[in-house]
């Protein structure tokens, strides 16, 4: 995935091609301000009074008790990127191929994940300090009343939406399976879609406080605390409990260090029960592609940001896998699951 300056005509094209653009210039200031504009016409509830109705950038700050100029400025830099249309009566109304992404009622829609990005802003601020000092922003250490878990989990709950059914159909599981423990589970998604596609399943959720209490708020809403109940703890320094089927750890490897996965392997291995499945899903270093992904490389970058972490190889994966006690991963390929990759692997012994 690109995540390029482009012209937006043919002369345009031609001066980025011969170099007389400052690209870095355009890159550091331009990169900013599209996520800037995207986040603050979330929070303000811009999007979501678009998405119910159409109306003029006045009604539109009168309705939210917005400032109306820069109202107005920001929904014209929305129409400049095309996720806003303007009609001739100056209406405005959501672009259609960004109603399902944005609109609030939308089962595939990120709005909550671009909420989410606005948390960003000042790590990507202090990125300099990660480098001259090597100190990540270590988010997961927040307490765990903060608001920013609320943001946190719920834009990761919405792209869970969008792969958990994919997951929940391709994953193989021994027939008379009845328990999932969810390590690092935090909205609970990804467990309650296996469960409700598996009838018979039930899981249980394990991730720190923070995480867990908005999970609980996000099942019990959907009417699922039936299937999938929550338990707080450090994933790192707790056992997990015995007896489990199917132990998923999703989106969780990136955000522990090279000693601590080999350990937490150890641990689901020993939870589960024999002939039981470890499924991983997670964004991998893939050193053997021969051109670079800037979304990717972007990716590893932010891991060591935030969590001090990194992406790992496939490779290392198999091997932590091996010595643990699980059988060679299986990759079950998507093309719906960009960036990420899952691993299913079975209990050895
Ligand atoms: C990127 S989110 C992924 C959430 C969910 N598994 C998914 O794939 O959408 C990472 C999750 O791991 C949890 N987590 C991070 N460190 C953890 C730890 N040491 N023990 C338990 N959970 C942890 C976070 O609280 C968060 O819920």
């Amino acid at each position: 995935m690109r995540l390029a300056l482009r012209g937006g005509n043919p002369l345009e094209r031609a001066a980025l091609r011969a170099n007389l653009v400052p690209a870095p210039a355009a890159e550091a200031w331009g990169g900013l301000a599209v996520s800037g504009v995207l986040v603050a016409a979330v929070r303000t509830g811009i999007v979501a009074r678009l998405a119910s109705a159409p109306g003029s950038a006045a009604q539109i700050a009168a309705d939210l008790g917005l400032a109306p100029t820069p109202t107005r400025l920001l929904l014209e830099c929305l129409v400049s990127t095309g996720h806003v249309k303007q009609a001739h009566d100056g209406s405005l109304r959501l672009a259609r191929r960004n109603r399902r992404w944005l609109d609030p009622d939308s089962e595939v829609g990120v709005a909550r994940f671009v909420n989410a990005c606005g948390d960003y802003f000042d790590w990507w601020r202090d990125l300099d300090r990660l480098v001259v000092a090597g100190a990540p922003v270590e988010h997961h250490d927040r307490p765990p009343d903060d608001p920013y878990w609320r943001r946190y989990i719920l834009g990761q709950l919405d792209l869970a939406r969008l792969t958990a059914p994919e997951v929940a159909r391709r994953l193989t599981l021994r027939p008379g399976a009845g328990h999932v423990l969810d390590v690092g589970g935090g909205h609970g998604w990804y467990a309650a879609t296996l469960c409700r596609a598996r009838p018979g399943l039930t899981a249980t959720v394990l991730d720190l406080p923070g995480s867990a209490r908005i999970g609980r708020e996000v099942i019990a809403a959907a009417g699922l605390s039936h299937l999938v109940s929550f338990t707080e703890g450090d994933a790192r320094q707790r056992d997990f409990p015995a007896g489990q089927d199917v132990v998923l750890c999703f989106n969780l490897l990136h955000h522990l260090t090279e000693t601590e996965i080999p350990t937490l392997l150890r641990r689901a291995h020993a939870a589960l029960e024999p002939g039981g499945t470890l499924a991983i899903l997670d964004a991998f270093a893939e050193p053997r592609q021969t051109r670079t992904d800037p979304a990717a490389t972007h990716l590893a970058l932010f891991v060591r940001l935030t969590s001090g972490s990194t992406l790992y190889t496939p490779d290392q994966l198999a091997t932590w896998l091996h010595t643990a006690g699980f059988t060679p991963p299986r990759r079950i390929r998507s093309a719906r699951i960009p960036g990420l990759a899952l691993y299913q692997a079975g209990k050895r012994w």
